[in-house]
């Protein structure tokens, strides 16, 4: 075996590990089962010889005892149906067991997603990882406990059946033999170039999965049917299909044919064992319950071998798999290990960056060089600047879902990197762009802004008063727990500005010390921003705030604005001195003013 083609036993042990750990109980009582049902083959043959030697006309027709064959057939019924019953109780003895250990995967996959820096989920190499740690993972060690309790099982049942066979010629061991070594060799050849394919194929089933969400999905419907686009992601999706489908039909039809080649040498040289056990019988060397009993040995033997080959060319196969789901098991969540600090209660000095600079991973291309900002305690500020300036990037570091490549954040003395991230969030509450939309009730919508104050609903419905969402909550058919949103029935769906004002609402619910809004009022009419204007200037009097917008009545609320440019600050100050400074800010707002001009 060749280094890359070996069994690592390192993983297998892992995976017997994982099945062991999600439930010891169901793990014992299936290898008991399996044990047993590996002894049952030999039992069956033994009563089977029993039985054609007392009706074997041969031993004289005054030696056929009715007595001795009802007691053989009731034998052999009884082993066919203790195989039988045994079959389907190991049946569902295994189902129950996949429950557990889906579970547990499942268990152990979401709590180290959660934990994940951001960063991995804006990082295509990590989408690969994940694609097929996920897609691998609900079944793949449950697969290699199998196979390994049915290794055990095969080779308890092939030794018995080749002891069996040793007592009519012992070169037989090394015939069966003959015909499963180049059986393991070739299938270790295809496992791995199946493997190789898989790991290749992994971003072009991503797209396939992307362009099936494209057409299948509710967040597309509206442009996919405006825009006529069913047709060309179709198109897509049956040219990324069929290109992968190609690669996976050529290497399963060499696999294939070549197999046969292999199996038909084999039956060859079954068919001559055969015929050597036919011509002993005739011969008078051995009964005729002895050729019938090494007949079944020998078949037996063969589909045990072919079984056993199977499961170690499958074990194989999974040991490459799990290499997967253990490289993402084995991704190292930094910040829990470093970040133990708090944040500092009450912010007495404010926010400053330190000589930031930052490049988003696996890009080259920085965002920030050597950035200085200064956002002191209590005060409002306002990040304006066209697109791609670096606004939201420095929303993101600021909620450490990045971290700088080079400088320091600090909330006063505390550098954000050492504080933890859950002290973090209960003191930083931010709204992005992106807001999420919950498809549960309205009262849960805000109340996930801090689930750790304790439930209050009359903070619940402060929080919605200024975010100018209560009047809507208390007019749905169930209040605040109207379900909200198209995923399940009896929900109430929102207007975009609405489930602005819902993600506003749970922001102001997380009575932080710093609030970030980024674009808060972006899908607001006038009237609701008008209004929401007042409660704002509430919310961050005692607060420290950082205000990203494009809208001037939302800017006008700050202290001070800074205007970003390029990823520089190019201008700072109160709106007064950038309007008299007649620079960047006030050129942008005479654009606002005057689109036209
Ligand atoms: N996940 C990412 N990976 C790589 N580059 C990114 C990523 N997100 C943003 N960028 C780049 O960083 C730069 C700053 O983006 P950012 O989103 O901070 O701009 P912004 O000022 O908030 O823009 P807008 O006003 O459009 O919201 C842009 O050039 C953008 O292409």
């Amino acid at each position: 075996m060749t280094k890359k083609n070996s069994l690592s036993l390192k993983h297998l042990v892992r995976a017997v590990e994982l099945v062991y750990r999600s439930s010891p109980k169901w793990t014992f009582i299936n290898s008991i089962l399996t044990i047993l049902r590996g002894l049952i083959p030999l039992l069956l043959l033994l009563v089977v010889k029993q039985l054609i030697d007392v009706v074997d006309p041969s031993n004289g027709i005054d030696s056929i005892n009715n007595t001795e064959i009802l007691k053989s057939l009731s034998l052999v019924g009884s082993f066919f149906l203790l195989n039988a019953i045994s079959g389907s109780v190991n049946s569902l003895t295994r189902e129950r067991q996949s429950h557990f250990l889906k579970d547990y995967i499942q268990k152990l996959i979401h709590s180290k997603t959660v934990h994940l820096p951001y960063g991995y989920f804006e990082d295509s190499s990590y989408q690969d990882l994940f694609f097929r740690a996920i897609n691998e993972a609900n079944f793949r060690p449950g697969k290699v406990f199998y196979s390994i309790l049915g290794l055990f099982q095969n080779t308890i049942t092939l030794l018995v059946m080749l002891s069996v066979l040793t007592t009519f010629n012992w070169l037989l061991i090394p015939v069966l033999l003959g015909i499963g070594i180049p059986i393991i060799f070739f299938r270790m050849y295809y496992s791995r170039k199946e493997y190789e394919l898989k790991l290749e194929q992994t971003e072009d089933e991503r797209r396939l999965q992307y362009f099936n969400r494209l057409l299948v999905g509710k967040d597309f419907a509206k442009e996919v049917r405006i825009f006529n686009l069913s047709k060309t992601f179709s198109n897509k999706y049956n040219q990324v299909r069929d290109e992968v489908r190609n690669k996976q039909w050529s290497i399963s039809k060499s696999k294939t044919l070549r197999e046969s080649i292999v199996q038909i040498l084999s039956t060859i040289i079954l068919l001559v064992v055969f015929s050597f056990i036919i011509s002993e019988a005739i011969k008078g060397n051995i009964t005729n319950g002895a050729m019938a009993m090494y007949f079944l040995a020998l078949q037996r033997s063969y589909a045990v071998l072919q079984e056993l080959l199977t499961r170690m060319s499958s074990l194989l196969e999974d040991n490459l798999f799990l290499k997967n789901f253990f490289d993402f098991q084995n991704i190292e969540i930094p910040a829990q290990k470093n970040a133990k600090g708090n944040f500092p209660l009450p912010l007495q000095n404010g926010i400053v960056f330190k000589n930031v600079s930052f490049k988003y991973p696996n890009t080259d291309r920085y965002v920030f060089h050597d950035l200085n900002l200064s956002i002191p305690a209590g005060h409002t500020v306002a990040l304006v600047g066209a697109n791609g300036s670096g606004k939201t990037t420095i929303v993101k570091l600021l909620a450490g879902l990045y971290k700088p490549t080079n400088g320091e954040i600090l909330f006063d003395k505390n550098n954000l990197s050492k504080i933890h991230p859950s002290d973090l969030a209960e003191n930083i509450s931010i709204i992005f762009q992106d807001f999420m939309l919950y498809n549960v009730s309205a009262k849960d919508n805000i109340r996930f802004g801090n689930m750790r104050r304790p439930f209050s609903m009359e903070q619940i419905t402060d929080a919605a008063k200024n975010a100018g969402i209560h009047n809507i909550f208390d007019n749905l058919k169930d209040g605040y727990d109207t379900h909200l949103g198209t995923l399940f029935k009896d929900s109430e769906m929102l207007s975009r500005g609405e489930w602005q004002r819902t993600a506003l609402a749970r922001s102001f619910y997380n009575d932080a010390q710093v609030i970030i809004l980024d674009e808060p009022t972006s899908s607001l009419d006038a009237y609701t921003e008008a209004n929401l204007i007042n409660h704002f200037k509430e919310i961050t009097k005692k607060r420290t705030a950082i205000i990203v917008s494009h809208r001037l009545s939302t800017i006008h609320l700050a202290d001070t604005i800074i205007v970003l440019k390029d990823g520089e600050i190019c201008e700072n100050g109160s709106y007064e001195d950038l309007i008299s400074l007649k620079g960047e800010f006030y050129n942008m707002i005479n654009v606002y003013q005057n689109p036209l001009s």
